[in-house]
Protein backbone atom coordinates (compact mmCIF):
# COMPACT_ATOMS: atom_id res chain seq x y z
CA UNK A 1 0.00 0.00 0.00
CA UNK A 2 1.45 3.45 -0.55
CA UNK A 3 1.60 5.83 2.21
CA UNK A 4 -1.91 7.65 1.54
CA UNK A 5 0.10 10.71 1.98
CA UNK A 6 2.11 10.31 -0.57
CA UNK A 7 2.23 12.19 -3.87
CA UNK A 8 3.73 12.84 -6.77
CA UNK A 9 5.63 15.80 -5.59
CA UNK A 10 7.09 13.97 -2.95
CA UNK A 11 8.61 11.03 -5.10
CA UNK A 12 12.66 11.26 -5.37
CA UNK A 13 13.64 8.23 -7.33
CA UNK A 14 11.84 8.06 -10.70
CA UNK A 15 12.98 3.96 -12.21
CA UNK A 16 11.95 4.01 -15.98
CA UNK A 17 11.71 0.09 -17.31
CA UNK A 18 11.16 -1.15 -20.85
CA UNK A 19 7.54 -2.64 -20.31
CA UNK A 20 8.92 -5.48 -22.85
CA UNK A 21 11.56 -6.87 -20.35
CA UNK A 22 10.14 -9.56 -18.04
CA UNK A 23 12.91 -9.22 -15.86
CA UNK A 24 13.45 -6.07 -15.14
CA UNK A 25 8.91 -5.51 -14.63
CA UNK A 26 9.99 -8.27 -12.11
CA UNK A 27 12.91 -6.72 -10.24
CA UNK A 28 11.27 -3.38 -10.21
CA UNK A 29 8.98 -4.80 -7.71
CA UNK A 30 12.02 -5.03 -4.70
CA UNK A 31 13.64 -1.73 -5.05
CA UNK A 32 13.21 0.84 -2.98
CA UNK A 33 12.10 3.32 -6.15
CA UNK A 34 9.03 5.68 -5.56
CA UNK A 35 7.78 5.34 -8.79
CA UNK A 36 8.15 2.97 -11.50
CA UNK A 37 7.36 4.02 -15.18
CA UNK A 38 6.75 1.09 -17.93
CA UNK A 39 8.06 2.25 -20.59
CA UNK A 40 6.44 2.02 -24.07
CA UNK A 41 8.01 4.28 -26.03
CA UNK A 42 11.92 4.87 -26.90
CA UNK A 43 13.13 1.75 -25.08
CA UNK A 44 10.91 -0.52 -26.94
CA UNK A 45 11.44 -1.80 -30.39
CA UNK A 46 9.33 -1.32 -32.98
CA UNK A 47 8.31 -4.88 -33.38
CA UNK A 48 7.48 -5.31 -29.62
CA UNK A 49 5.44 -3.02 -28.77
CA UNK A 50 2.33 -4.72 -28.58
CA UNK A 51 3.88 -7.33 -26.23
CA UNK A 52 5.39 -4.15 -23.90
CA UNK A 53 2.09 -2.86 -23.79
CA UNK A 54 -0.10 -6.00 -22.83
CA UNK A 55 3.04 -6.64 -20.13
CA UNK A 56 2.18 -3.17 -19.26
CA UNK A 57 -1.33 -3.53 -18.65
CA UNK A 58 -0.35 -6.72 -16.91
CA UNK A 59 2.29 -5.09 -13.94
CA UNK A 60 0.89 -2.22 -13.22
CA UNK A 61 -1.32 -3.66 -10.77
CA UNK A 62 1.85 -5.05 -8.74
CA UNK A 63 3.97 -2.62 -7.45
CA UNK A 64 2.40 -1.90 -3.89
CA UNK A 65 3.90 1.00 -2.20
CA UNK A 66 5.11 2.58 -5.58
CA UNK A 67 3.40 5.30 -7.92
CA UNK A 68 2.78 4.06 -11.27
CA UNK A 69 3.29 5.23 -14.76
CA UNK A 70 3.08 4.03 -18.42
CA UNK A 71 5.13 6.17 -20.97
CA UNK A 72 3.06 5.88 -24.03
CA UNK A 73 3.75 6.19 -27.76
CA UNK A 74 3.17 9.62 -29.43
CA UNK A 75 0.60 10.84 -31.43
CA UNK A 76 1.45 10.44 -34.85
CA UNK A 77 2.79 6.75 -34.39
CA UNK A 78 0.70 3.80 -35.44
CA UNK A 79 0.52 2.90 -30.94
CA UNK A 80 -0.46 5.98 -29.72
CA UNK A 81 -4.21 4.68 -29.49
CA UNK A 82 -3.58 1.40 -28.67
CA UNK A 83 -1.23 2.51 -26.00
CA UNK A 84 -3.99 5.41 -24.48
CA UNK A 85 -6.86 2.74 -24.41
CA UNK A 86 -4.50 0.47 -22.17
CA UNK A 87 -3.60 2.74 -19.63
CA UNK A 88 -6.98 4.23 -19.34
CA UNK A 89 -7.90 0.53 -18.71
CA UNK A 90 -4.66 -0.40 -16.50
CA UNK A 91 -4.42 0.37 -12.52
CA UNK A 92 -1.52 2.93 -13.48
CA UNK A 93 -1.52 5.65 -11.41
CA UNK A 94 -0.73 8.08 -14.58
CA UNK A 95 0.13 8.56 -17.85
CA UNK A 96 3.54 9.62 -19.26
CA UNK A 97 3.70 11.64 -22.30
CA UNK A 98 6.60 12.18 -24.28
CA UNK A 99 7.93 14.77 -26.65
CA UNK A 100 4.96 17.57 -25.46
CA UNK A 101 5.34 20.85 -27.77
CA UNK A 102 1.79 22.15 -26.69
CA UNK A 103 -0.89 22.04 -24.54
CA UNK A 104 -3.73 20.63 -26.91
CA UNK A 105 -1.79 17.07 -26.73
CA UNK A 106 -1.85 16.71 -23.19
CA UNK A 107 -5.42 17.60 -23.82
CA UNK A 108 -6.19 15.48 -25.95
CA UNK A 109 -4.35 12.39 -24.08
CA UNK A 110 -5.95 13.24 -20.86
CA UNK A 111 -9.35 13.17 -22.91
CA UNK A 112 -8.88 9.42 -23.81
CA UNK A 113 -6.63 8.12 -21.07
CA UNK A 114 -8.86 10.34 -17.93
CA UNK A 115 -5.87 10.26 -15.94
CA UNK A 116 -2.94 12.56 -15.00
CA UNK A 117 -0.64 13.64 -17.25
CA UNK A 118 2.99 13.43 -16.89
CA UNK A 119 4.36 15.85 -19.90
CA UNK A 120 7.84 15.01 -20.70
CA UNK A 121 9.55 18.43 -22.23
CA UNK A 122 12.04 16.85 -25.06
CA UNK A 123 12.63 20.24 -27.15
CA UNK A 124 13.86 24.02 -27.80
CA UNK A 125 10.26 23.81 -28.54
CA UNK A 126 8.86 22.17 -25.42
CA UNK A 127 10.94 24.30 -22.98
CA UNK A 128 8.89 27.41 -24.74
CA UNK A 129 5.83 26.17 -24.49
CA UNK A 130 6.34 24.61 -20.86
CA UNK A 131 4.22 27.32 -18.88
CA UNK A 132 0.93 26.04 -21.13
CA UNK A 133 1.93 22.93 -21.10
CA UNK A 134 2.30 22.40 -17.10
CA UNK A 135 -1.06 24.95 -16.91
CA UNK A 136 -3.18 22.81 -18.26
CA UNK A 137 -5.47 21.02 -15.43
CA UNK A 138 -4.76 17.42 -16.22
CA UNK A 139 -1.01 17.73 -16.20
CA UNK A 140 0.12 16.58 -12.15
CA UNK A 141 4.21 16.83 -13.17
CA UNK A 142 6.66 17.78 -15.93
CA UNK A 143 9.65 15.46 -16.76
CA UNK A 144 12.87 16.75 -18.44
CA UNK A 145 13.77 14.59 -21.43
CA UNK A 146 17.73 15.68 -21.51
CA UNK A 147 18.58 12.92 -24.06
CA UNK A 148 16.10 14.37 -26.76
CA UNK A 149 16.82 18.06 -25.81
CA UNK A 150 20.48 17.80 -26.03
CA UNK A 151 20.10 16.60 -29.66
CA UNK A 152 17.25 19.29 -30.72
CA UNK A 153 19.62 21.99 -28.92
CA UNK A 154 23.17 20.60 -31.02
CA UNK A 155 25.03 20.01 -27.88
CA UNK A 156 27.03 17.69 -28.19
CA UNK A 157 27.95 14.54 -27.00
CA UNK A 158 30.13 14.51 -23.72
CA UNK A 159 29.38 18.29 -23.18
CA UNK A 160 28.20 18.79 -19.26
CA UNK A 161 24.79 20.20 -18.89
CA UNK A 162 25.89 23.89 -18.77
CA UNK A 163 24.55 24.40 -22.28
CA UNK A 164 21.13 22.80 -20.35
CA UNK A 165 21.00 24.63 -17.44
CA UNK A 166 18.43 27.71 -18.84
CA UNK A 167 16.13 24.75 -19.98
CA UNK A 168 15.73 22.96 -16.78
CA UNK A 169 15.50 25.88 -14.48
CA UNK A 170 12.76 27.28 -17.28
CA UNK A 171 11.06 24.03 -17.08
CA UNK A 172 11.18 24.02 -13.42
CA UNK A 173 9.89 27.67 -13.06
CA UNK A 174 6.77 26.47 -15.63
CA UNK A 175 6.09 23.33 -13.27
CA UNK A 176 5.95 25.80 -10.14
CA UNK A 177 4.28 28.80 -11.99
CA UNK A 178 1.25 25.65 -11.74
CA UNK A 179 2.20 24.33 -8.32
CA UNK A 180 3.24 21.18 -10.68
CA UNK A 181 5.89 18.61 -9.47
CA UNK A 182 8.94 18.39 -11.61
CA UNK A 183 11.73 16.17 -12.26
CA UNK A 184 15.36 16.01 -13.47
CA UNK A 185 16.38 14.02 -16.95
CA UNK A 186 18.44 10.69 -16.94
CA UNK A 187 21.59 9.94 -16.25
CA UNK A 188 22.55 7.39 -18.75
CA UNK A 189 26.41 6.30 -17.64
CA UNK A 190 25.55 3.42 -15.89
CA UNK A 191 28.65 2.72 -13.87
CA UNK A 192 29.73 6.54 -12.94
CA UNK A 193 28.33 6.87 -9.53
CA UNK A 194 30.19 9.68 -8.44
CA UNK A 195 28.71 11.74 -11.71
CA UNK A 196 25.29 9.89 -11.14
CA UNK A 197 25.35 11.80 -6.99
CA UNK A 198 26.73 14.77 -8.67
CA UNK A 199 24.26 15.20 -11.55
CA UNK A 200 21.20 14.69 -8.33
CA UNK A 201 23.11 17.44 -6.10
CA UNK A 202 22.67 19.82 -9.54
CA UNK A 203 19.10 18.56 -9.98
CA UNK A 204 17.99 19.30 -6.42
CA UNK A 205 19.77 22.23 -6.30
CA UNK A 206 17.64 23.47 -9.35
CA UNK A 207 14.55 22.89 -7.74
CA UNK A 208 13.47 19.48 -8.91
CA UNK A 209 11.43 17.31 -6.62
CA UNK A 210 13.14 13.67 -7.79
CA UNK A 211 15.08 12.50 -10.48
CA UNK A 212 13.94 10.12 -13.42
CA UNK A 213 16.17 6.82 -13.22
CA UNK A 214 17.29 4.17 -15.58
CA UNK A 215 18.77 1.51 -13.90
CA UNK A 216 18.54 0.07 -10.04
CA UNK A 217 21.74 1.34 -9.18
CA UNK A 218 21.03 4.71 -9.07
CA UNK A 219 17.93 4.15 -6.65
CA UNK A 220 19.82 4.42 -3.84
CA UNK A 221 21.72 8.04 -3.83
CA UNK A 222 18.44 9.33 -5.66
CA UNK A 223 16.68 8.74 -2.73
CA UNK A 224 19.26 10.19 -0.41
CA UNK A 225 19.83 13.47 -2.35
CA UNK A 226 16.61 14.16 -2.52
CA UNK A 227 14.86 12.81 0.33
CA UNK A 228 15.46 14.96 3.41
CA UNK A 229 18.37 13.39 5.87
CA UNK A 230 18.46 13.66 9.14
CA UNK A 231 20.27 16.40 9.50
CA UNK A 232 18.23 18.68 7.66
CA UNK A 233 15.34 17.32 9.86
CA UNK A 234 17.04 18.08 13.00
CA UNK A 235 17.47 21.42 11.87
CA UNK A 236 14.04 22.08 10.66
CA UNK A 237 12.22 20.66 13.92
CA UNK A 238 14.40 23.39 16.08
CA UNK A 239 13.76 26.04 13.58
CA UNK A 240 9.81 25.43 14.35
CA UNK A 241 10.53 25.33 17.57
CA UNK A 242 12.54 28.15 17.73
CA UNK A 243 10.22 30.30 15.74
CA UNK A 244 7.63 33.04 17.20
CA UNK A 245 6.29 34.76 13.71
CA UNK A 246 7.92 37.48 11.71
CA UNK A 247 11.62 37.81 11.64
CA UNK A 248 14.52 37.13 13.78
CA UNK A 249 17.71 35.35 14.30
CA UNK A 250 17.80 31.94 14.32
CA UNK A 251 21.39 29.91 14.40
CA UNK A 252 23.31 33.06 13.12
CA UNK A 253 20.45 33.45 10.30
CA UNK A 254 17.37 35.23 9.58
CA UNK A 255 14.22 33.44 9.48
CA UNK A 256 10.65 34.57 8.68
CA UNK A 257 7.07 32.74 7.79
CA UNK A 258 8.28 30.96 5.10
CA UNK A 259 11.35 29.09 6.36
CA UNK A 260 9.24 27.67 8.56
CA UNK A 261 6.45 26.68 6.44
CA UNK A 262 9.96 25.04 3.94
CA UNK A 263 10.80 23.21 7.48
CA UNK A 264 6.98 21.96 7.48
CA UNK A 265 6.95 20.77 4.31
CA UNK A 266 10.32 19.05 4.53
CA UNK A 267 9.22 16.42 7.22
CA UNK A 268 5.88 16.20 5.75
CA UNK A 269 8.14 14.86 2.83
CA UNK A 270 9.77 12.61 5.05
CA UNK A 271 6.43 11.36 6.47
CA UNK A 272 5.57 10.89 3.20
CA UNK A 273 8.04 8.53 1.86
CA UNK A 274 8.20 6.65 4.75
CA UNK A 275 7.05 2.80 3.61
C1 LIG B 1 20.43 0.49 -19.75
C2 LIG B 1 20.08 -0.96 -19.66
C3 LIG B 1 19.76 -1.49 -21.07
C4 LIG B 1 21.30 -1.73 -19.12
O1 LIG B 1 20.97 -3.09 -19.13
P1 LIG B 1 21.97 -4.20 -18.55
O2 LIG B 1 23.37 -3.88 -18.90
O3 LIG B 1 21.42 -5.52 -19.01
O4 LIG B 1 21.76 -4.03 -16.99
P2 LIG B 1 22.44 -4.84 -15.82
O5 LIG B 1 22.97 -6.14 -16.32
O6 LIG B 1 23.39 -3.95 -15.14
O7 LIG B 1 21.20 -5.12 -14.88
C5 LIG B 1 21.37 -5.66 -13.60
C6 LIG B 1 20.08 -6.14 -13.07
O8 LIG B 1 19.16 -5.05 -12.97
C7 LIG B 1 18.03 -5.25 -13.82
N1 LIG B 1 17.70 -3.97 -14.44
C8 LIG B 1 18.44 -3.24 -15.27
N2 LIG B 1 17.83 -2.08 -15.59
C9 LIG B 1 16.67 -2.12 -14.91
C10 LIG B 1 15.59 -1.18 -14.82
N3 LIG B 1 15.59 -0.02 -15.51
N4 LIG B 1 14.58 -1.51 -14.02
C11 LIG B 1 14.54 -2.68 -13.34
N5 LIG B 1 15.53 -3.59 -13.38
C12 LIG B 1 16.57 -3.30 -14.17
C13 LIG B 1 18.45 -6.30 -14.82
O9 LIG B 1 17.33 -7.01 -15.29
C14 LIG B 1 19.37 -7.14 -13.97
O10 LIG B 1 18.59 -7.93 -13.12
P3 LIG B 1 19.09 -9.37 -12.61
O11 LIG B 1 18.85 -10.28 -13.78
O12 LIG B 1 18.29 -9.70 -11.44
O13 LIG B 1 20.55 -9.25 -12.28
C15 LIG B 1 18.91 -1.21 -18.70
O14 LIG B 1 19.29 -0.79 -17.44
C16 LIG B 1 17.62 -0.51 -19.12
O15 LIG B 1 16.93 -1.02 -19.99
N6 LIG B 1 17.28 0.61 -18.49
C17 LIG B 1 16.06 1.34 -18.74
C18 LIG B 1 16.00 1.93 -20.14
C19 LIG B 1 14.75 2.73 -20.35
O16 LIG B 1 13.70 2.44 -19.80
N7 LIG B 1 14.84 3.78 -21.17
C20 LIG B 1 13.73 4.67 -21.38
C21 LIG B 1 13.78 5.80 -20.40
S1 LIG B 1 15.14 6.87 -20.65
C22 LIG B 1 14.41 8.32 -21.17
O17 LIG B 1 13.32 8.58 -20.82
C23 LIG B 1 15.17 9.20 -22.02
C24 LIG B 1 14.35 10.44 -22.35
O18 LIG B 1 13.32 10.13 -23.23
C25 LIG B 1 15.30 11.43 -22.90
O19 LIG B 1 15.12 11.87 -24.03
O20 LIG B 1 16.24 11.77 -22.17
MG1 LIG C 1 13.26 11.13 -24.95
Amino acid sequence: MLNHNFQLHHARSLLFLPASNARAVEKARGLDCDMVILDLEDAVPDDRKDEARDGATAAAAHYAGKLVGIRINMAGTPWHGADMIAVKNSAADFVVLPKVENAKQVHDVYGVCAKPVIAMIESALGVTQAVAIGGFAGVAGLFMGNNDLRRDLGIPAGAGRAGLSFALQSVVLAARASGKAVFDGVYNKLDDSAGFEAECREGHAFGFDGKTLIHPNQVEAANAVFGPDEVALAEARRLIDAATGGAERHEGAMIEAMHVEAARALIARAEAVKR
